[in-house]
């Protein structure tokens, strides 16, 4: 479905950026102007909860069983932040987290895990591992979020991100799968997939710009149409970056 206003790959991938650039511009925008990191988090977390619920009629969301699939970096907190606004439109909402609470990373992630861990609205299951359980409550759900990783994979992908990749994609029958930034697996600059374990999403939200690897040859059947998000950084932010 065509959101009113959201670019779409055609028309971004002039303006379309690396994972360092990136992380430049969020530097800037939190350090230079003040727009804090956990506001960029909360707007992407937004705009993701947004176009979920923007594709059921009069964002009702009631019963629809919608799990967010998190690593322990800021990708997860996307999700995490995501999940909490889904809620609010009646959503069944669960959130499997790939590793420990204390494993995540930032403080923007953690002030996120902190708000979900106190909401009975959103189920919550964590492990270092996928057990049958994480593996059952994945292959049920109506709708997915890939927050396993964004802009920050880098190497080989193990257990248990390999096994949650592969659930994702095994749920595809009956789930709508929506990639938060980057689907999971996916190289950001150059599209390429680390060890063939990458999610196949049905559509990505990217924040900000559009990234180089979401438009590189032979990416589209893991992106989806490719949405760009703006998450409220400033374009001064991009000063000395672009
Ligand atoms: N930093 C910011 O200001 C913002 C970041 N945003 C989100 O944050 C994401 C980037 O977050 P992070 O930099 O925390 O990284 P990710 O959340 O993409 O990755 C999580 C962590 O996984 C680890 N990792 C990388 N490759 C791995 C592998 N093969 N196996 C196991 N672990 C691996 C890395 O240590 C990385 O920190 C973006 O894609 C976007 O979704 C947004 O919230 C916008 C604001
Ligand atoms: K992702």
């Amino acid at each position: 479905m065509k959101k009113k206003g959201r670019a779409t790959t055609k028309t971004t991938a002039a303006t379309a950026i690396t994972s360092d650039q990136m992380y430049s511009i969020e530097e800037n925008g939190h350090s230079e102007i003040g727009m804090r990191r956990f506001l960029m988090m909360e707007n992407a977390g937004h705009g993701i909860s947004d176009f979920i619920a923007g594709k059921f009629k009069n964002y009702n969301l009631k019963n629809k069983k919608i799990v967010a699939v998190c690593g322990t970096g800021n990708n997860g907190g996307d999700g995490l932040v995501a999940v909490r606004h889904l809620a609010g439109y009646g959503a069944k909402a669960s959130v499997v987290l790939l590793g420990s609470p204390s494993d995540i990373k930032s403080e923007e992630a953690r002030l996120n895990w902190g708000i979900v861990e106190k909401m009975d609205s959103v189920e919550i299951i964590f492990g270092k591992e996928v057990s049958d359980a994480v593996r059952k409550k994945i292959m049920s759900a109506d709708i997915i979020l890939d927050g396993i990783f964004g802009t920050g994979i880098k190497r080989e992908i193990k257990e248990p991100h390999a096994s949650a990749i592969d659930a994702i994609n095994n749920s595809k029958k009956q789930a709508y799968v929506l990639a938060i930034d980057i689907p999971s697996g996916l190289d950001p600059n150059t599209g390429s997939v680390y060890n063939d374990k990458a999610v196949r999403a049905d559509a990505t939200i990217t924040f900000h710009r559009m990234k180089k690897g979401l438009v590189a040859k032979g990416a589209r059947k893991y992106t989806g149409p490719v949405y760009v998000e703006q998450i409220g950084i400033p374009p001064e932010a991009e000063r000395g970056v672009i």
